[in-house]
């Protein structure tokens, strides 16, 4: 099979690929990025490339190609030069840390995103929760991975509560130490030429995990770039990686926070639960929190919504209207000062100084 159909290539890409073959291009998926340099797999192999200045100076950061984009490229020597990303399909994104509300994309074309917690008093169903909300308004389906159950006497138990909060996803309880357990659930859910990628505080178990998927470090011999043999990284960055069994994973290591950002404008924050609930709300644009004839906090009543969800449901509801009010100031001001920058360069021209 042609390599690039390997790492997942379809009719998608090769449409938009097809409105470019004028120009001498060819495709390419990112496989890593470290500062400028991007590693990509291309048809003939590995290849490093930069980014084209253009493509630097037209778009946004959270357009620059990320792990998993399908990217077009001019080979020059031994290097490329990275032209344009064809569309995504969809990208991951999340509230980049820290106070400032940004928007940060970490990868892209991912069909699924295992969401990794430790039982080792790592697990936090408001966590968890807000990785699942991102995933889900990212396009995304979730497989949520409960690791380190040879750590507790009682897994079973966090499996329920998972279930408990109601997103119909896939729960695997794991150890990632036992090879043979990685091998029982990886078979079930990584499809081959699929992506996928593995979210999670530090320390969950993320590289264990991959080592023991892939059967080998990947920090000792996985990142290396085979084209020009320029050594080994050994990086902290995003890094998709082949499987044995032909799937492909996108590792995400130091990760610290995981806010919430808004997907689509006005879409708000969905769960399963509260959106079914909603259709027998009294009114349509019922926001759960005050309304009469609400069947959302009726339901919190009776028990038959958990109140944790309901609680997590508002303050993701919070976090998210943060994000948006924040993100809107910083555009203004943004905007404000770049009108003051044209007003300064305009004046400096006119008083020729
Ligand atoms: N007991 C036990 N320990 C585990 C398990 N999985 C991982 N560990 C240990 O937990 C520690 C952290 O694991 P890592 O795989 O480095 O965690 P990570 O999620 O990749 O962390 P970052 O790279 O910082 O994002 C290591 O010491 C692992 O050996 C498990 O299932 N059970
Ligand atoms: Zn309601």
């Amino acid at each position: 099979m042609p390599i690039l159909q390997l790492y997942g290539w379809n009719e998608h890409f090769m449409r938009h690929f097809e409105t470019n073959t004028s120009q001498d291009l060819e495709a390419a998926r990112v496989l890593s990025i470290q500062g400028f340099k991007h590693l990509l797999i291309t048809e003939t192999g590995n290849l490093d490339a930069q980014l084209a200045g253009a493509l630097i100076n037209s778009c946004e950061p959270e357009a620059y190609p990320k792990a998993g984009d399908w990217v077009l490229v001019k080979r020059y020597d031994e290097e490329g030069i990275i032209i344009g990303t064809l569309p995504r399909i969809n990208e991951l994104s999340r509230k980049a840390p820290g106070t400032q509300s940004t928007r940060q994309v970490l990868a892209a074309n991912i069909d699924a995103a295992f969401i990794v917690q430790g039982l080792d008093q790592n697990y936090n169903a408001m966590r968890l929760q807000r990785y699942l909300q991102q995933v889900v308004q990212c396009n995304i389906s979730p497989i949520v991975i409960l690791n380190k159950a040879d750590l507790v006497p009682d897994a079973e138990r966090y499996r329920q509560a998972v279930q408990e909060l109601g997103y119909n996803c896939p729960v695997v309880l794991t150890s990632a130490l036992d090879e043979a357990q990685q091998k029982e659930w990886s078979s079930q859910y990584l499809v081959p030429r699929h992506t996928y990628i593995l979210l999670g505080s530090s320390g969950v178990g993320k590289s264990t995990l991959l080592n023991n998927l892939l059967g080998y470090r990947l920090q000792e011999e996985g990142a290396t770039s085979s084209a020009n043999n320029k050594g080994k990284h050994t990086t902290t960055a995003r890094h998709l990686v082949l499987l044995p069994n032909g799937s492909m994973i996108i590792d995400s290591p130091g990760m610290r926070e995981f806010g919430v950002t808004e997907e689509s404008e006005g879409k708000g924050i969905h769960h399963p639960l509260i959106d079914e609930l909603a259709q027998q709300c009294r009114f349509g644009d019922c926001t759960h929190q005050h309304e009469p004839g609400c069947a959302v906090i009726a339901a919190v009543h009776h028990g038959t919504l958990p109140e944790p969800v309901y609680r997590s449901y508002l303050k993701l509801l919070r976090e998210q209207y943060h994000f948006k009010t924040s993100e809107a100031d910083r555009r203004r001001n943004e905007k404000q000062f770049s009108k003051i920058a044209r007003q300064v360069g305009k004046h400096r021209k006119d008083s020729k100084y």
